[in-house]
Parts: structure tokens; sequence; C-alpha cells
């Protein structure tokens, strides 16, 4: 007992590395990844951020107190208010127009991990939901942090997806990963070994989707 997040991450670490390193990010960092691929990710991502602000819908219906439920409507709310918004100009950018978002197929990588994450939340508890939730949240942060940790990364002007990386980076950014960092912590002190392998299977399964999601951007697949 007495677990802590990164005891999640140290039981899969294959999957974290293969998550947190994949093809995708290195030739992101080192600006050689293929436009169309990002195109894709960014098309779907606007699908995924959606079906993410349900998850938050969800984490508000299995919150247990009201501060669990004004953190889930926060969580919402930011989604919604500003997130879509900002998603919606930076694919304006790339030549992604509001209209094509509105008619875009889904793609299966983008299906899968949105329902699994979704059906944990229905299947468990709000811990179950924040760890399946988890490889998002707390992954991207990690990854902002390993990319301006390579020699190879390629920062500034020269990067079309500088901005990706900044956002990420950014202090508010790393600051919300903190709190769910802390956040989870505090529940996983409290978890049994049962209760730990059953999160570390939902956690290593939410991982290998992201990872799918990296993929199915390289592969422009739908
Ligand atoms: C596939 C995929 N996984 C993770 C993120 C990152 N992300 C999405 S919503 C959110 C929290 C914002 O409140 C974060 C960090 C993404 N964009 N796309």
């Amino acid at each position: 007992m007495g677990y802590r997040f990164d005891d999640l991450t140290a039981a899969c670490q294959d999957d974290w590395r293969g998550y947190i390193e994949h093809a995708f990010v290195r030739r992101l960092g080192d600006a050689t990844l293929e436009e169309g691929a990002f195109r894709h990710y960014l098309q779907q991502d606007y699908l995924f951020l959606i079906h993410f602000a349900r998850a938050y819908a969800l984490a508000a219906y299995k919150s247990r107190d009201l501060s669990e439920l004004r953190h889930a409507f926060e969580g919402l709310k930011t989604i919604l208010d500003v997130e879509l918004g900002l998603h919606v100009d930076y694919c304006r950018g790339w030549g992604i127009s509001e209209q094509d978002l509105a008619r875009l197929p889904e793609a299966r990588a983008t299906l899968a991990y949105t329902r699994y994450v979704l059906d944990t939340g229905h299947r468990g508890d709000l811990l179950d939901l924040h760890v399946a939730l988890a490889p998002c949240l707390i992954g991207y942060g990690e990854i902002a942090q390993w990319l301006n940790g390579r020699d190879t990364t390629v920062r500034g002007a020269a990067n079309p997806y500088d901005a990706w990386i900044a956002m990420y980076e950014s202090t508010a950014f790393q600051q919300a990963m903190a709190d769910e960092r802390a956040w989870l912590d505090a529940r996983l002190a409290e978890v049994t070994p049962a209760r730990f392998a059953e999160l570390t299977a939902v956690f290593r399964d939410a991982t290998r989707l992201e990872i799918d999601f990296w993929q199915m951007g390289l592969d422009q697949r739908l």
C-alpha cells in the first residue's frame, strides 16, 4: 500500500516510454514530421476533445461531494469555453476550417480511445475514470519536458510544430498536470494491492490507446 502515480508508469514502463517517445513525437520535435500526419492528428484531436468533455461530464455524475463536482465542472467548462476554441483557431492556421471539422469521419483509434475512457468511467468510480484520463493529462506534459531535454529538438520559427510544444510546456499546463498528479497521489496512497492491479490495467490500456492515436496520425488512417 501507499502507492503513487509514478508506480503506475513504473508498472508499464515499456508502454509508457513507447507513448512518450513515439516516432510521431520525435519527428514533431525534430521538425521532420510530415505535415499531412500532423493535420490528420489535429483533426482527430478535435473529436477527441469533444469526447474528453463528455468524460468530465461523467466525472461530474460520478462525484461524491461538492468539491469533486466543482472540479469536474471546471474541467468541462474549460474544454468547452477555452480549449475547443483554441483548437479551432489553431486548426485554421493549418488550413483546416471549422466546416471541415464539423464533417470529420471519426478514426477507429479515436473511437477506441475515447469510448474506452467513457466505458471505464461508467463501469468504475471516479478514480478509475481519472486513471483512464491520466495518460492524456499527465503524458502530454511529460512529452513537452522530454522534447525539451533532447538536443535534436528544434525550437522557434524553424519548427512548424513549435507552438504545439509551447502549449504543453506552458506554466499553466504544467501546473494543471502537477495538480492532477497530486490528486492521483492522494487517492492511490489509500488503495490495496488488488485495487492497484486493476488500476494498472486501466492505465496500461489507456497508454496503449495513446500509442495507437499517434500511430493513426503517422499512418493518416481512419
Ligand atoms: C489524443 C490526445 N491525448 C491527450 C491530449 C492532451 N489533452 C487533451 S485535453 C487535455 C486537458 C485539457 O484540459 C489534454 C492535456 C490530446 N490533446 N490528445
